[in-house]
């Protein structure tokens, strides 16, 4: 029987019996049997922002504040995460709720330990895909960057997408060549152009973007959330810190969306470990490769270094595309490269 209804005015017997019995037993605990969901939407030092199901209904406020509660343990909570969140969910100035759920995550998307942080971190949950975005000039596209975000892509069970910006200096052919054996999708940008086709990647699913300082990744999210600004700085006014300073990710939902797509930005991201992820891992994203690798002696890291790998017998054999293969092992060997 759910707990509300141990209360219920038809549960006389419980109130009759001796007080010494009423004593909780183990399956009196509580259930949260009437939790609210919600999403992470930023995380802060130990604060997190969540925006309920149903926000802006009666009395649930757009964004609540949470902390974590007990049952939780260590568990991490990152942003994208589903939670089930009891308390006040006003969303009131100084009101505080408990998040005494984490859903079980679809996808995490993470990094490992790098020079400023000694801890392998999860940075979002739950997200299809990742929005690599890189300009086309100024600054100029860097290869070895993108290969490095297509591989947390791979790894974390993500879709990538490239998106391209500034178009209007510079032509995408080039660039594309690439990663035209790989598949990755890509769509254009550029300055007074619309975001259709963007718009249309985004639609009702979670999508991460990341790029580095200058690509114009500011410019897009402004022009998908047009409240953008409004709301990191809202967030921070309450957890009382300057506005960028400490969020690096957070979520939006796309205003246009009917489908209910959502976005998060990453600001503060600014290095991005892959130290964990394996080679077996990283084929996986390649289904026609890794049918290739079955016969690779144990350990086979199968680059190109590696005396006895399938795919170099794939493609003697033909049966593998040496440009798909080449690019293959470009990403493989992208994950020791420094920095993102
Ligand atoms: N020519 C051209 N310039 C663009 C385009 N998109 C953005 N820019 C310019 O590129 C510069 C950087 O854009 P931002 O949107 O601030 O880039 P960002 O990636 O968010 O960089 P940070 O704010 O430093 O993190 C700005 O001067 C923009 O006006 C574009 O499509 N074409
Ligand atoms: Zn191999």
């Amino acid at each position: 029987m759910p707990p509300r209804q141990r209360y219920g005015t038809d549960d006389h017997e419980h109130y009759e019996r001796p007080r010494r019995r009423t004593r909780p037993r183990t399956k009196d605990r509580p259930s949260y049997a009437d939790a609210a969901e919600a999403v992470v939407v930023t995380v802060d030092r130990g604060r997190y922002t969540l925006r309920p199901d149903g926000a802006g209904s009666d009395g649930v406020g757009e964004r609540v504040m949470a902390m974590r509660a007990r049952p939780l343990g260590r568990k991490a909570v990152v942003v994208g995460d589903r939670v089930r969140v009891v308390g006040d969910l006003s969303g009131d100035d100084g009101s505080l709720a408990r998040i005494v759920e984490v859903t079980e995550r679809r996808t995490v998307l993470r990094r490992t330990a790098d020079d400023d942080d000694a801890i392998e971190r999860v940075i979002v949950a739950n997200a299809e895909q990742l929005v690599v975005v890189t300009a086309l000039a100024d600054p100029e596209p860097r290869t070895g960057l993108v290969d490095r975000a297509l591989v947390a892509a791979y790894d974390a069970g993500m879709q990538p997408l490239l998106c391209l910006t500034k178009a209007d200096l510079a032509d995408p052919d080039a660039f594309l060549t690439t990663y035209r054996s790989l598949g990755v999708p890509w769509v254009v940008t550029q300055r007074g152009g619309d975001l259709a086709e963007l718009r249309e990647r985004l639609a009702g699913r979670g999508s991460v973007l990341l790029g580095h300082s200058g690509v114009g990744k500011s410019t897009l999210v402004n022009a998908l959330v047009p409240d953008a600004d409004r709301e990191v700085g809202h967030v921070n006014a309450v957890t009382g810190r300057g506005r960028h300073t400490s969020v690096s990710a957070y979520l939006m939902t796309l205003p246009d969306d009917p489908a209910d797509g959502w976005i998060v930005d990453t600001p503060g991201i600014r290095s991005f470990g892959l130290a964990h992820v394996q080679p077996e891992d990283l084929i996986e994203a390649f289904p026609d490769l890794d049918e290739e690798t079955e016969e690779c002696p144990r350990g086979c890291t199968h680059g190109d270094d590696e005396p006895e790998c399938g795919l170099d017998e794939a493609l003697e054999a033909g049966r593998a595309d040496a440009d798909r293969v080449r690019s293959f092992r470009r990403l493989l060997a992208a994950r020791s490269e420094p920095a993102w």
